[in-house]
């Protein structure tokens, strides 16, 4: 195995995984650098979710490495990657999935007391996260009856209560309306360029992948090497698969672009 770059906080190679038969990567490479957003965005089934699955040690895949600030996760065993996830990573998906028998600084403060932080630490930085998503006016309310909005803002607390290291948001904002999406987006995005919190964001949506550094175009399972024209993707997995070599195509300076339907090379 070797090692991958040292300015990439989140590295995968090579990575393969099917689901009883049906293909959802087909040799995806990709590098993400510390305190980057980085959004992977392409249609639904293209295999976004499960890329995010494999980098958050959700997921083994089939084939291939996933390394996470030079060490590898995918040889983790099971109990390792899940103390991983719980103390580095953060986790925003499209279902808030907040407790309702809990109330929202109890929600937000969820990961700390889990992980055995006394109730006074993780209500302090529970409602330090609340107030700063601008939601600290309810941290007493049940999650019940609360605006789709300000139920997401929860989970983004939630997802940033740890300090985590990477935060990974899979359709952060798609049950909400339009106007409530950026509003999320942007709370979620501000609050980890404030902090150096890498975020690594699965979208369909172009809007939404426009707040992002750098935009990883995703089709099929690959890295799509244009994201104006999927079909040109033909043949893209076997050059994915050898990887991204070191200090290649790293970063927003590098082929960056806010513009999904500007044609460019993939930046892996
Ligand atoms: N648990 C699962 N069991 C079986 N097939 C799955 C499972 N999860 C995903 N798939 C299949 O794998 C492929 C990739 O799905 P994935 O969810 O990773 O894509 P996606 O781009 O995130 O799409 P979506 O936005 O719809 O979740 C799809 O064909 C999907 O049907």
């Amino acid at each position: 195995m070797e090692a991958p770059p040292d300015n990439d906080v989140l590295w995968a190679r090579a990575l393969r995984h099917s689901y009883q038969g049906t293909p959802a990567l087909l040799g995806v490479s990709v590098g993400v650098r510390a305190g980057e957003i980085l959004a992977l965005a392409g249609p639904r089934g293209s295999g976004k979710s499960t890329l995010l699955r494999c980098l958050s040690g959700q997921l083994v895949p089939d084939e291939g490495e996933v390394w996470f600030n030079s060490g590898p996760v995918h040889t983790l065993p099971e109990t390792a990657r899940e103390r991983l996830r719980r103390d580095r990573f953060g986790w925003v998906g499209a279902d808030p999935q907040l407790l309702p028998e809990l109330n929202v600084w109890e929600n937000a403060a969820l990961p700390l007391l889990l992980r055995g932080e006394s109730g006074r630490v993780a209500r302090a930085a529970a409602r330090e996260w609340l107030d700063r998503l601008d939601i600290g006016d309810i941290a007493r309310r049940r999650p019940t009856g609360l605006s789709a909005a300000r139920r997401q803002r929860v989970a983004v607390a939630r997802a940033l209560v740890t300090g985590p290291a990477v935060v990974f948001a899979d359709e952060p904002t798609a049950p909400l309306h339009r106007d409530e999406r950026t509003l999320v987006l942007r709370t979620l995005t501000s609050a980890a360029r404030t902090h150096g919190i890498t975020v690594v964001l699965a979208t369909t949506d172009p809007d939404i992948a426009a707040h992002a550094d750098r935009i990883v175009p995703f089709a099929d399972g690959r890295v799509a090497p244009f994201a104006h024209d999927p079909g040109q993707d033909q043949g893209q997995g076997e050059d994915q698969a050898k990887g991204p070599g070191k200090g290649q195509g790293k970063g927003p300076q590098q082929g960056q672009s806010k513009d999904l339907s500007t044609p460019r090379p993939a930046t892996v």
